[in-house]
């Protein structure tokens, strides 16, 4: 991986436990040479770099503006998984499913067998996540080969549609805008409004927890009623033996 500037390139992979409170975590998944380097370092630095080595699972870091606010982020960008028996890779890609608060799924529109695999990779994000508030984003890359085309325009949306998660169809070699709307889309829901910051000694799951409904609390009068009505029954019953 070459060097890119304005961008600190943390590790191989990230400690799942360390990161702080404040960071939202985002892995990018998908298929072998789908474009997954080249759309993290597009919105990460808003610059197209065409050539690069396989990639062998790097973390990024950086801070945005997600409405007006500063927030940090970390980009696992994941080696390409290939269809095998199972699936390759499985190893890096759990671990960085396990360790995201958001997960991209990314295809090429020039390569079906990227596209097939999407159905297997999301089963495993919700194996790994279950979590049905963590986002998802389906990220069909390269829409400017409109000649090398394999997928079908409407075959992303509809797959989306059925898995429940986001859908956007970008070229990170043509648009700046449309990679970081995409990636945008994926981080609103996760960055904390202004004034409601979760303490940094709040564990990761928390703040994932917090985007959730929270269950109604138990009203104390109503427990209490219950249980004495419950323990007469139980008198009653023994009585009645
Ligand atoms: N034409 C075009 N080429 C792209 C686009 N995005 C990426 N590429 C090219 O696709 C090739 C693979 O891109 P990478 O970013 O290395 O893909 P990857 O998914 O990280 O690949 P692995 O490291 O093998 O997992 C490179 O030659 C990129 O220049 C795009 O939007 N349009």
């Amino acid at each position: 991986m070459r060097l890119i500037q304005n961008m600190s390139t943390i590790s191989e992979y990230p400690t799942p436990d360390n990161s702080s409170n404040s960071v939202i975590k985002i892995a990018v998944v998908g298929g072998s040479g789908v474009g997954k380097t080249a759309l993290v370092v597009r919105f990460l630095t808003r610059r197209f770099i065409g050539d690069y080595e396989r990639n062998a699972a790097t973390l990024y870091s950086r801070e945005i503006q997600v409405d007006g606010e500063q927030v940090a982020i970390q980009v696992q960008d994941t080696p390409g998984v290939h269809v095998g028996n199972g699936l390759s890779c499985q190893d890096h890609v759990t671990r960085s499913i396990q360790w995201a608060d958001a997960v991209v799924l990314v295809y090429s529109v020039t390569d079906s067998r990227s596209f097939e695999l999407i159905g297997q990779l999301h089963q495993q994000v919700r194996v790994l996540l279950p979590d049905p508030q963590v986002p998802v984003l389906l990220l069909a890359n390269k829409a400017e080969l409109l000649h090398l085309r394999q997928v079908d325009g409407q075959a992303g949306p509809r797959l989306a549609h059925a898995l429940g998660v986001a859908f956007c169809e970008v070229s990170a070699s043509e648009s700046y805008s449309e990679v970081h709307r995409a990636f945008r889309l994926l981080c609103k829901g996760l960055a904390t409004p202004p004034g409601t910051a979760t303490p940094p000694t709040t564990a990761p799951e928390k703040r994932r927890a917090s985007l959730m409904p929270r269950p109604k609390s138990p009203n104390m009068q109503d427990l209490k009623r219950r249980f004495k009505q419950a323990l007469t029954a139980k008198v009653r019953t023994v009585t009645s033996v």
